[in-house]
């Protein structure tokens, strides 16, 4: 064993060591963002599009593979996507539109694929998400899609009638609730604000534990926060991300009724991302109402072996009782199986739209 003295001068040793690693990592991150500023420009000059999802994904993919499980993966992958996602700052402003105020779910699916760099504007409904998108004042927007629990968000679907962009990403989020509140004490609450699906799907916790306190519904989770955070008497059911932004304490976290709730996003643009070797293509479509026509869709995909992972119909609004579908499949437009299965059914709707090919979200 080591006398105290020696510990001490070995400790302050490593110490130093850890300052100088600290000071290559620093320079190895500056100069990745330099050398990808100018393949940036390289990028332009080609004409060819900036934002690579695949090149990223390959990225990534490569350092996780080295690292051979040595350092943690998830906190590596974590790092690397934030690096990543920074870099692609040095190429061109990121400005991202999402479903506002800051803190909501939509926040975080943004941050999740954009990384802290980008520039973000909240925006107050799906519909301005989209408009800000279509004009191009956002290069990208951020809208939920569907909720496992509550099912299809029908605003961001019909959206996709009314405006020009394309689905160009997917973000799972897990939807965990805390209570919040300013001074995290539960005698506090008087009212009790969240956004009717969290109102929902904290029910039964709601009536165990504050059996007498009124709920009100408002426009989001992070309203509710913000809303709190100016009254001591109110609690909010929001998100961790609320908490920290709002500077709010916890009365309760996770207090959800069902857990494993998540939420999927849409990353919509003007981007077509090339293939990653795992995508998904999204489509809409019309037929005419005579038996056996969806079957002759469906069997289309069946008979190539493409698996559908969602199909959902809409009513068309402009006739009552007539519908269209939206439907999700795994592969990209450019595999050479889905294309044909494209030009196949194209010819069996009325009408068909390719939303968009995209890389696949990847579920936590
Ligand atoms: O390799 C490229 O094409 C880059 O632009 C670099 C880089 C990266 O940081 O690795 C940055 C942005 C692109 O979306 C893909 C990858």
């Amino acid at each position: 064993m080591k006398n105290k003295k020696e510990i001490e001068a070995r400790l302050k040793d490593l110490r130093e060591e850890i300052d100088k690693i600290d000071r290559t990592i620093l320079d190895c991150l500056k100069r990745r963002y330099a050398v990808v500023k100018e393949v940036g420009e390289l990028k332009r000059a080609l004409g060819v599009k900036v934002l690579d999802l695949s090149r990223e994904r390959a990225v990534i993919n490569k350092i996780l593979e080295e690292n051979q499980g040595e350092f943690p993966e998830k906190s590596l992958k974590a790092i690397f996507l934030e690096i990543v996602h920074t870099c692609r700052t040095a190429q061109e402003l990121q400005k991202v539109a999402y479903l506002g105020p800051e803190a909501t779910f939509s926040h975080m699916a943004a941050l999740k694929f954009f990384g802290r760099a980008a520039n973000f504007l909240p925006q107050e409904s799906v519909l301005d998400v989209f408009e800000e998108t279509e004009a191009e004042r956002a290069k990208f927007g951020v809208v939920p899609v569907e909720n496992s629990i509550e099912g299809t968000v029908s605003a961001t679907l019909d959206a996709f009638s009314d405006y020009k962009v394309k689905v160009c990403g997917e973000v799972f989020i897990p939807i965990t609730h805390d209570l919040l509140n300013q001074s995290g004490r539960k005698e506090d609450i008087k009212k009790v604000l969240s956004h009717p699906h969290a109102l929902a799907q904290c029910r039964k916790w709601l009536r165990k534990n504050l059996p007498s306190v009124p709920v009100e519904e408002v426009s989001s989770t992070a309203f509710a926060a913000r809303w709190a955070a100016v009254d001591p008497s109110v609690a909010a059911i929001a998100s961790p991300l609320a908490a920290r932004t709002y500077h709010l304490q916890v009365v309760a976290s996770r207090i959800e009724d069902f857990h494993g709730n998540v939420t999927r996003f849409w990353v919509i643009g003007k981007e077509n991302p090339g293939p990653t070797g795992k995508d998904k293509t999204s489509l809409f479509f019309s037929i005419s109402d005579r038996p056996g026509a969806l079957f002759e869709v469906l069997s289309s995909f069946a008979k190539r072996q493409i698996n559908l992972s969602k199909i959902e119909s809409r009513p068309a609004k402009k006739e009552p009782w007539r519908y269209h579908f939206f439907l999700d499949c795994e592969g990209h437009i450019e595999d050479g199986k889905v294309k044909e299965c494209i030009d196949e059914i194209s010819r069996i709707c009325m009408h068909l739209e390719w939303l968009g090919s995209y890389p696949a979200g990847e579920e936590e």
